[in-house]
């Protein structure tokens, strides 16, 4: 099957969780609480690509404090459901240096990304650092690092949509779906 089949093979069988106006009104709740948070502070925005593109683009209208924007590209899923070594890409520059820094992603699952994220970040200088993910992924595990900010929870099954690939694909999506259980 050509992969455009297979991406539609894919969204055929897929599970929706969170409905498009959903993810709009988490994104709409996460934007009011950093809005409470940050007023008066001028952060950097950090977006992590790929993942954090669609999250990013609608959060950062709805944002009323004055910001300056850069990303990081970081990855360790690749087109694989297993997470495995952090492959770097872009890492966090010198211009985080005595900032308060703002990590947008589109997702926290076992938490190592952010880990990293937030050990170069504060490595570099920065005097503050926040997180802000649109999805946190239930678990019993302990994660090493937690997000400051978050819009909904997701069970633990492989999500996709909202910026989320499956294989590559999907991360147009709207909504977020998951494959469904056998
Ligand atoms: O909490 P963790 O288990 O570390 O996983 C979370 C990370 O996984 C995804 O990125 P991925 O590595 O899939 O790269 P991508 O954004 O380019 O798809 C997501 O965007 C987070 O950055
Ligand atoms: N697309 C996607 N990326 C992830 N990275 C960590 N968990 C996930 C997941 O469930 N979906």
């Amino acid at each position: 099957m050509n992969s455009d089949l297979q991406a539609k093979s894919i969204l055929d069988q897929a599970e929706i969780l969170i409905p498009a106006e959903q993810v709009q009104t988490a994104v709409a709740n996460i934007a009011c609480k950093l809005n409470a948070a940050l007023t008066g502070t001028c952060p950097l925005v950090l977006s992590v690509m790929g993942g954090a593109v669609v999250f990013t683009g609608q959060l950062l209208p709805q944002l009323t404090f004055p910001l300056d924007f850069d990303y990081i590209h970081v990855s360790r899923y690749g087109n694989s459901q297993e997470g495995g070594s952090l492959n770097w890409k872009v890492e966090p520059r010198e211009n985080v240096s005595g900032r308060i820094v703002l990590v947008l992603d589109d997702l926290l699952d076992e938490g190592e990304t952010l880990a990293a994220i937030r050990q170069r970040v504060m490595a570099l200088g920065a005097s503050r650092f926040y997180s802000a993910v649109f999805a946190v992924k239930q678990t019993k595990k302990i994660r090493p690092v937690h997000a400051d900010f978050f819009g909904v929870e997701l069970p633990c099954r492989f999500v996709f949509g909202f910026g989320m690939d499956i294989q590559g694909k999907w991360r147009n999506l709207p909504a977020v779906y998951a494959l469904r259980e056998k």
